[in-house]
């Protein structure tokens, strides 16, 4: 079976706590970009994972893909062994969850092939256990994520449907338990689905992803990237998630023409 987990960006992000086990809670909206890896999942003689594509740090036998085999191995110990293929192309610690795409894709796709017949609420239930944004990949449609990311309600985005949008990956790997560790969570000023449910062109005063500032003095790069799609006629720019990708949105409009941008960037541009 040939899946295609896709990145997701996040449209405002607000850390409200630090929890004891040194998680954080946090507001956020996430909503599916279609900037895909590719991930082929077939019965085996043996189990194995090779991968393709943009190197992927760490070890492989702790890749997200085999971790998720493994897991649902633990509770159903007569599967098949399997055949993974991971070709890697979204940016890695640039606040895409891409790691965390590969993963629910791959339960998802695991659930497909071995035939084990689990539900929504089972694979995101295995999904959380991978990582905190995990579970948002199961469903794949915008949400608002409260608790470590992984509590989701549906929040449809109807303004934004078609936009168009860039996505720049400025060739830097933030970790997020280093952008994590950089914040002081606050009770934010107002609820993000409420920013949310206003105009596009009111989000750059009411939509704040709380990483922004918090990476601003190691990585001035990042406000002057969003700075240049406001330039280039965005509606509305900002950092995904822990970073480092930084994008725009135009929506009901053509993209700009190409930004002046050092080679060695990645750039995505298209249509939600
Ligand atoms: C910041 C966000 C926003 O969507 O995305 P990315 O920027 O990574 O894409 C997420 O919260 C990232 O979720 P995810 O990437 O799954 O994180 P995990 O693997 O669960 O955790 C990695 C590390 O980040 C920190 N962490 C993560 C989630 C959370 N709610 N609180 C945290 O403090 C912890 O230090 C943890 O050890
Ligand atoms: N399949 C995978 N793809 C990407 N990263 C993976 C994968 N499996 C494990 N990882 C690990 O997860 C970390 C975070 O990956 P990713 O979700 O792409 O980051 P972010 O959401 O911050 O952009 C990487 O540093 C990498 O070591």
């Amino acid at each position: 079976m040939l899946v295609f987990p896709n990145a997701k960006l996040n449209l405002g992000l607000h850390i409200t706590a630090r929890r004891p086990d040194g998680f954080h809670t946090l507001e956020t909206v996430m909503l599916p970009l279609p900037w895909c890896d590719a991930l082929e999942v077939l019965p085996a003689a043996e189990t194995s994972l090779t991968l393709t594509g943009r190197p992927i740090p760490g070890d492989p036998t702790t890749n997200l893909c085999r971790r998720a085999y493994e897991l649902l191995r633990a509770d159903f110990p007569a599967v098949p062994p399997v055949q993974i293929h991971l070709h890697k192309v979204v940016p890695i610690g640039a606040g895409l969850g891409g790691g965390s795409a590969d993963a629910a894709f791959c339960l998802r796709a695991l659930n497909t092939v071995l035939e084990l017949s689990l539900t929504d609420e089972q694979l995101e239930a295995y999904a959380r256990r991978l990582g905190s944004d995990c579970a948002f990949f199961i469903r794949n449609q915008p949400a608002l994520a409260l608790g470590r990311g992984d509590e989701l309600a549906p929040l449809p985005l109807p303004q934004l449907r078609g936009a168009a949008c860039k996505v720049i990956y400025p060739n830097l790997h933030i970790s997020t338990a280093e952008a994590y560790a950089g914040v002081t969570p606050k009770t934010p000023a107002h609820a993000l689905s409420a920013a949310l449910a206003g105009p596009v062109e009111t989000w750059r005063e009411t939509v704040v992803n709380d990483f922004e500032a918090a990476l601003a003095p190691k990585y001035p790069l990042l406000g002057q990237l969003k700075q240049q799609l406001y330039d280039a006629g965005a509606a509305y720019a900002s950092l995904s998630g822990s970073g480092s990708a930084v994008f725009g949105l135009w929506p009901g409009r053509e993209l700009p023409p190409a930004l002046p941008l050092p080679a060695e960037y990645l750039v995505w541009d298209g249509q939600l």
